[in-house]
């Protein structure tokens, strides 16, 4: 199971996720709703110059109009795009003709059953659809898991790989991954402590996500 620590902030964490032999780090830039966690596209890139090869560094953004998404991934000089907010399917073929190496992963928020079609229709467009939840305030980072049930629909029907956000922690995440069956986990709250990443919590997490399904 390939895990994701979205929310990384400092070296600190960065070094947090590398131990937990992590396969991406998300790296919060761009906030218009309530967010913590957020970096400046600069310091993304100085932390990413620390990452080992083979780990995937994530531009996880609330901007929605184009090239603004386009500047913010050349100058974090991420390798993945994951556009939290709404935007115009048509939008990403924009986004991906100006960064044809850069992947593009599309949050779907699971709310109701409404979700199913949402993710369906961003599917040609993404690389991956990542499932989240939202809150009036917030549209990642809730620490709120959704209904798992609509989740594993959308993965069940899915073309492209599905990631699964929203709420995981250690103690649930092998029952969201024996339920959900997605192709990877995505956490930012649920390893934390006191306000900041944990490493017992983020060890934990990731050996949880890897022994889920043997
Ligand atoms: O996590 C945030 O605060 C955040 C802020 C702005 C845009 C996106 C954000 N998160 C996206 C993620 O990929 C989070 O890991 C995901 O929402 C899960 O968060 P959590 O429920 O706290 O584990």
């Amino acid at each position: 199971m390939r895990v994701k620590f979205c929310g990384t902030a400092s070296l600190a964490d960065l070094r947090c996720a590398v131990a937990a032999e992590c396969d991406a780090v998300g790296f919060i830039m761009g906030v218009i709703h309530r967010s913590s966690d957020a970096v400046t596209p600069a310091e993304a890139a100085r932390m990413i110059r620390q990452l080992p090869p083979f780990i995937e560094p994530v531009t996880v953004t609330h901007l929605q109009e184009t090239q603004a998404l386009i500047d913010l991934v050349r100058e974090s000089h991420c390798t993945t795009l994951q556009v939290q907010n709404d935007v115009d399917p048509s939008d990403l073929e924009v986004i991906r003709q100006a960064l044809p190496c850069v992947k593009i992963v599309k949050a779907v928020h699971v709310m109701d059953r409404s979700s199913i079609a949402t993710a369906r229709r961003y599917e040609p467009y993404a690389d991956a659809i990542l499932l989240d939840t939202r809150t009036e305030e917030r549209i990642g980072g809730t620490g709120i898991p959704h209904d798992w049930n609509i989740s594993a629909e959308i993965v069940a029907n899915s073309t492209v790989p599905v990631i699964l956000a929203g709420g995981l922690t250690p103690e649930n995440v092998r029952d969201a991954i024996q339920k959900v069956r997605p192709y990877a986990v995505d956490v930012h709250t649920g390893v934390k402590k006191d306000g900041v990443r944990n490493l017992e919590k983020t060890l934990a997490f990731a050996r949880a996500a890897r022994d889920a399904l043997k």
